[in-house]
């Protein structure tokens, strides 16, 4: 059964301002909105920018723009982590904890206050906020549910190393489905370096099982690709007020917003992009991005881009820039004379690329992707093999999902650590787009259950529902 018309609450809805936890949630939030909720979205000023087409397509959100709290790992005026450098999450988890009082101040003076906050995972604390203020805290999850039951695990169980300098020692999680386990150098960064006793440690740590504690748990996933730990996290909290929406499609509101501004304005013109891509073959043509976090190291941008080269295979690779003290630090840029060699088969996209746009061209026959989830589930929409190179964070625990279980990825590198030769990249690149891959077939196949889950009807369309229903019931507890 759907619900039908609007549904009367009011939520907080709260994102972690770094790109891949956002769009997703912003995602949701049109949707939300397309059912007549009442919405406030919580954001520093510098974010702002990221509401409007959200703003613009919903005038009636309220945009709630708070100062951004000061940490001494944190430039003034930088306010997403997509202009930190990639180990900034640990700085600001910690400064947005500081928006504490100032929203217990904005709660306690509305007249007509949200009955829930809907936050990312990364705002753990806003639990212990929201029972202090008798509401509910619903967390939103930008990752999978396998990769989430594997972060929980990890702050709970607080696994070590038998030997600590062993970067490579195993570290097993018998008790999710699978049993999965991944060398130690593979775990969350953040975890990895958890120090007991340390305060902001400490901090995140209290957050992520505040997380657990939570009243609900909302996930950018589908049954049909997660089922067996969707179960899992239904366990783990102890409800089943775990709902599984996805995958959440940018919203297409015209030419000015939607895909072609998701996320910020590309670097090279969309309208050259696409014409360029007008000119290829059908499903002939590689994609390549590493997400809106990493940075690839010397040794391995240069190996990536030789491979590149030598394939013969068309291309499309968005690269993110380092700063001039990154590159000292070793960080990679386009090697010199690059984009001649492969002038006519290549483009390549400095900043930032329209990735949901380009995805879903006809030309793409693969996505060579870090594994953040978001790009796993635009690329598993746009229906072709993956190239799996994860990078870190939950990026493992995802391809060794793709790969392993659902068997729509080809393992291409692991990190810095494992990186292909150039001649056996080429090689996989190539066949990535040949006709006779079986990974093809599948990827087809995942596409269409994906686009199942989220019709009218289907499964995530169903627990979107069951969602709002339960919090069509919510009132202010009477501590408030
Ligand atoms: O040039 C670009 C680069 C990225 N994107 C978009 O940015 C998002 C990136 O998200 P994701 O693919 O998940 O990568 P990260 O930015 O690395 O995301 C972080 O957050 C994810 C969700 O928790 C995790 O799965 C990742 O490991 C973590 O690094 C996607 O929607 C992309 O379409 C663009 O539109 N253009």
């Amino acid at each position: 059964m759907t619900i039908s018309g609007t549904v009367n609450a009011h939520l907080l809805i709260f994102p972690y301002p770094a790109q891949g936890h956002m769009l997703p949630l912003l995602d949701l939030t049109h949707q939300l909105a397309a059912r007549g909720l009442t919405l406030t979205v919580l954001v520093t000023p510098k974010n702002l920018p990221f509401l409007h087409p959200l703003l613009s397509a919903h005038p009636s959100i309220e945009a709630l723009v708070f100062p951004f709290p000061s940490h001494p790992a944190i430039p003034p005026g930088v306010e997403n982590v997509k202009d930190l450098p990639p180990d900034s999450f640990r700085a600001m988890m910690r400064s947005l904890g500081e928006l504490h009082g100032p929203l217990t101040e904005w709660f306690r003076s509305h007249p007509s206050p949200p009955v829930a906050i809907v936050s990312d995972m990364f705002l753990g604390w806003t639990h212990r906020l929201a029972c202090e203020l008798g509401i509910r805290r619903i967390v939103f999850s930008p990752s999978g549910a396998m990769a989430l039951s594997v972060i929980y695990a990890l702050w709970r169980d607080l696994p070590k190393r038998k030997n600590p300098d062993d970067q490579n020692e195993i570290i097993s999680f018998p008790n999710i489905p699978s049993f999965p386990k991944y060398p130690w150098w593979q775990l969350s960064p953040v975890y990895r370096r958890y120090v007991e006793g340390d305060p902001v440690m400490e901090f995140i740590k209290d957050g992520l099982l505040a997380d657990v504690e939570s009243w609900g748990l909302v996930v950018n996933s589908f049954s049909e690709l997660e089922a067996v730990y969707l179960e899992h996290l239904r366990q783990e909290m102890g409800h089943d007020r775990v709902w599984a929406v996805g995958p959440l499609l940018p919203h297409d509101d015209g030419d000015s917003h939607g895909p072609k501004q998701r996320g910020g304005s590309s670097s090279v013109k969309v309208e050259d992009i696409l014409s360029w891509l007008d000119t290829c073959e059908d499903r002939k043509l590689v994609y390549v991005c590493f997400g809106s976090q990493a940075l690839l190291p010397k040794h391995v941008l240069d190996q990536l881009a030789f491979g590149l080269e030598k394939s013969g295979v068309r291309f499309i690779w968005s690269v993110r820039e380092p700063t001039t003290a990154q590159v000292e630090n070793n960080y990679g840029t386009i090697p010199s004379g690059f984009e001649d060699r492969v002038v006519g088969r290549g483009l390549v996209i400095r900043g930032w690329a329209p990735q949901v746009l380009i995805l879903r061209h006809r030309a793409v026959g693969a996505f060579l992707t870090h594994c953040g989830w978001n790009s796993v589930l635009e690329g598993i929409v746009a229906g072709v093999p993956l190239l799996a190179w994860p990078m870190g964070a939950d990026q493992f625990a995802n391809a060794s999902l793709l790969v392993d279980e659902m068997k729509v990825a080809i393992r291409v590198g692991e990190g810095a650590q494992t990186v292909p030769d150039p001649e056996e990249l080429a090689r996989v690149l190539v066949e990535s787009v040949s006709e006779n891959r079986v990974e093809r077939n599948a990827a087809e196949d995942l596409r269409g259950a994906a686009l199942e889950a989220i019709k009218e009807g289907g499964r995530s369309e169903r627990e979107f529902d069951s969602m709002l229903r339960k919090l069509a019931t919510l009132t202010l507890q009477p501590n408030t």
